[in-house]
Formats: C-alpha cells, structure tokens, sequence
C-alpha cells in the first residue's frame, strides 16, 4: 500500500538555497523514494518575494515528480507550519564578505522566535525540525525555547555542510574514497571555532590519523580550511553556498529520518550533558540514527588538545546565547 504524504515545509522557499532543496525533497532526495510528500512554502509577506515564489512553484509543477502530492504557498508561518511533519528553516539573512555568521544574529533572531511560536501553535506534535538560517545554532536554540509544547530533541541545527567539508578534505588527503570514511565528527558551533575531529576516522579498518599522522597539518590546514569554507566561498563567488548548503540539509533529513545503519554522522542537537556540554546548548555531537531518533555516540576519549577546542566553541556558543536571552 502506498505511504501516506509527509507534510514538509521549507521557509525563504524562493532564495538560493530553497532554489536547490525543493526539487530534492519532491524527487524523494530526503525522505525516499517511496515517500509521498506535500510541501508548504513559506516566503515573506512581500510581493516580490511571492512572484518569485510562485515562478519556483512553476518549475516543480513542470518537473511532473510523482513523489509530490500537493505544494501551497504561504507568508504566514501560522498557516505554513500547520500539521507538518518536517520543518526545514532556511529563510534568513545571508552574510557577505568581511561579516561572520553571529553578525547576522540581531537581523536573524526574531525570525527564530516567531516561527517557534509557530511551530508550537500549529505544526504536528511530532514535528522535526532542522535550523539552517544562520547562525544556525542559536537561531535552533530560539525555536527551540520558543516551543516550549513540543519535543526539545526534535529541533536541530545544521552542522552537515561542515561534515560533508571535512570528509571532501580528508578523502583528498588520503587519496581515500570519501564513501569509504567512517566515524568522522564536527563538535560545536556551525562558525569558524567548531572543532572538526578524525581522531576516531577509519578507513576500511585504518586509522585516519596514523594514515595521515601530521598534527601540523591537522592544525594549521585541515580545522581553519574546513572552518572557514563557507566564507572561502562567499570570497569566490560573492554569494555564500547554496547547492551544497540544500545537499546537506538533505542528508541531515535523510538520515535523521531513514537511520544511518549505525555509522556517525554530525547534527547540532541541544546537548543531554554528554561531553560536559551544558544541557541545551545547540552542539554538534556525533550521532547515529534509527527509527527516527538520533543517539550521541558516547565513551569517546577527549584529550587535552580536544578540551580545548570543544570549549572554546561552546563559549562561543554561550555568548550567543546570551545575547538572545531578552528574545526568550
Ligand atoms: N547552516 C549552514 O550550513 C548554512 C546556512 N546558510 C544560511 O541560510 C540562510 C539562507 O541562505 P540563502 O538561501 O542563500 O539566502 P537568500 O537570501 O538567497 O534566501 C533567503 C530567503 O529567505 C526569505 N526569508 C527571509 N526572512 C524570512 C522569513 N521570516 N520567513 C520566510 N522566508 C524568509 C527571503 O525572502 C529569501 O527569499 C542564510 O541565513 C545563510 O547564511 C547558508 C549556507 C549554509
Ligand atoms: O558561510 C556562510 O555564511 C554560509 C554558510 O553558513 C556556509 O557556507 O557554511
């Protein structure tokens, strides 16, 4: 018997990276091949915006995708966040050049407030939700707290894209298959301090670190190329990542909803206190997934040198919390 659809909606639909993701998640990209799904779109209320939104709505319509049962445009998320499965947040300010991520926090913050009000008020109780506005942690953070009524578990911020970064560079690295990497990790904030980590990365049964064994390079290469990629890009193409920012938001649904088959994978996740991470700071943890649950992988070792970096990301983290506490 055919599924019943899954109602996802996706906010800033008509921006670049709504441009990339909606075609996916209608070709069953996210949440398979076998799964019906009807896609609420949200834009804001601005005339421009709506046109733009419905030429995109155009274009799905002309791809015929037999996965699509149904697609509505909104500039309320009251109305575009009623009865949904999947709630993937993209509309918010992007940076430009000379600007960081938490720039954008002022400009950005109230998006979050309202649309987890939103969320709370009408989407179903069961809802999942992946922040990838950014700064994506602390805007995840304010959804969060903003739907007091709903799962705290089920609101998530996009650390994949800087996964997917890590894996590209150490498949390169090693002349390895990326496919072919396992047990990679991304601790903490979606910025320049997070700490991407392949102390535990195997390759068929080897050992990522000993294959690679150059703590220089682990240092002064591998953690700012990664940590500082999205604005490599924004140098490059003046624009900040769009294809590959929808590919990751696709993977992170994708597993999250499909399971991983017990490998890792990195999801920015209000911690449970594991890692001495406080509970509730919005911090990518290795996770594996399975049955629509994610699970921290727990017991790994964290040296001096690891300490250090999972602090001063949080601190970070911290700090933007901070400055959003009069919104909550
Ligand atoms: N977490 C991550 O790894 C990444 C996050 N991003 C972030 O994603 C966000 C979107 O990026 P782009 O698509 O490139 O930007 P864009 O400017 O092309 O599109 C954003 C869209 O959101 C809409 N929007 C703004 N406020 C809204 C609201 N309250 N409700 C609904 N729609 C709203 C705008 O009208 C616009 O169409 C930015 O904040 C960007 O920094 C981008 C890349 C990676
Ligand atoms: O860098 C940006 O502003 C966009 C983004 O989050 C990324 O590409 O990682």
């Amino acid at each position: 018997m055919a599924k019943a659809p899954l109602r996802v909606a996706v906010t800033g639909a008509a921006g670049q990276i709504g441009y990339s993701l909606l075609f996916r998640i209608a070709n069953g990209d996210m949440l398979g091949k076998d799964q019906p799904v009807i896609l609420q779109l949200l834009e804001i209320p601005d005339e421009k915006a709506q046109k733009a939104l419905s030429g995109v709505m155009m274009e799905i319509d002309d791809c015929a995708f037999p996965l699509l049962a149904g697609m509505t445009a909104h500039s309320d998320p009251m109305t575009a966040f009623k009865d949904i499965d999947y709630a993937v947040l993209v509309g918010a300010r992007p940076r430009g050049p000379g600007m960081e991520r938490k720039d954008l926090l002022s400009a950005n913050a109230q998006i979050f407030t309202a649309q987890g009000k939103a969320l709370n008020a009408v989407a179903k109780r069961t809802v999942k939700t992946l922040v990838v506005g950014n700064p994506a942690n602390t805007n995840a953070y304010i959804a969060m707290k903003s739907a007091p009524d709903l799962p705290a578990k089920n609101f998530t911020a996009m650390l994949r894209l800087d996964h997917n970064r890590a894996l590209s560079q150490l498949a390169a690295k090693t002349g390895k298959a990326v496919a072919d990497i396992e047990k990679l990790i991304v601790w903490g904030n979606h910025s320049p301090t997070m700490y991407p980590d392949y102390r535990f990365a195997m390759i068929g049964g080897q050992s990522v670190k000993q294959m690679i064994n150059d703590e220089e390079w682990n240092k002064n290469t591998f953690l700012p190329t990664v940590g500082k990629r999205g604005a490599a890009i924004i140098d490059a193409r003046g624009l900040s990542s769009a294809a590959s920012a929808a590919n990751a938001a696709i993977d992170h649904i994708h597993d999250w909803h499909c399971g991983t088959n017990g490998k890792w994978v990195t999801m920015g996740i209000p911690s449970d206190g594991s890692y001495d991470i406080p509970k509730d700071v919005m911090y990518g943890f290795p996770v594996t997934c399975e049955n629509g649950e994610y699970k921290i992988v727990q017991g790994l070792e964290v040296d001096a040198f690891s300490r250090e970096r999972m602090n001063f990301t949080l601190n970070e983290l911290t700090e933007e919390q901070e400055g959003v506490k009069h919104l909550l």
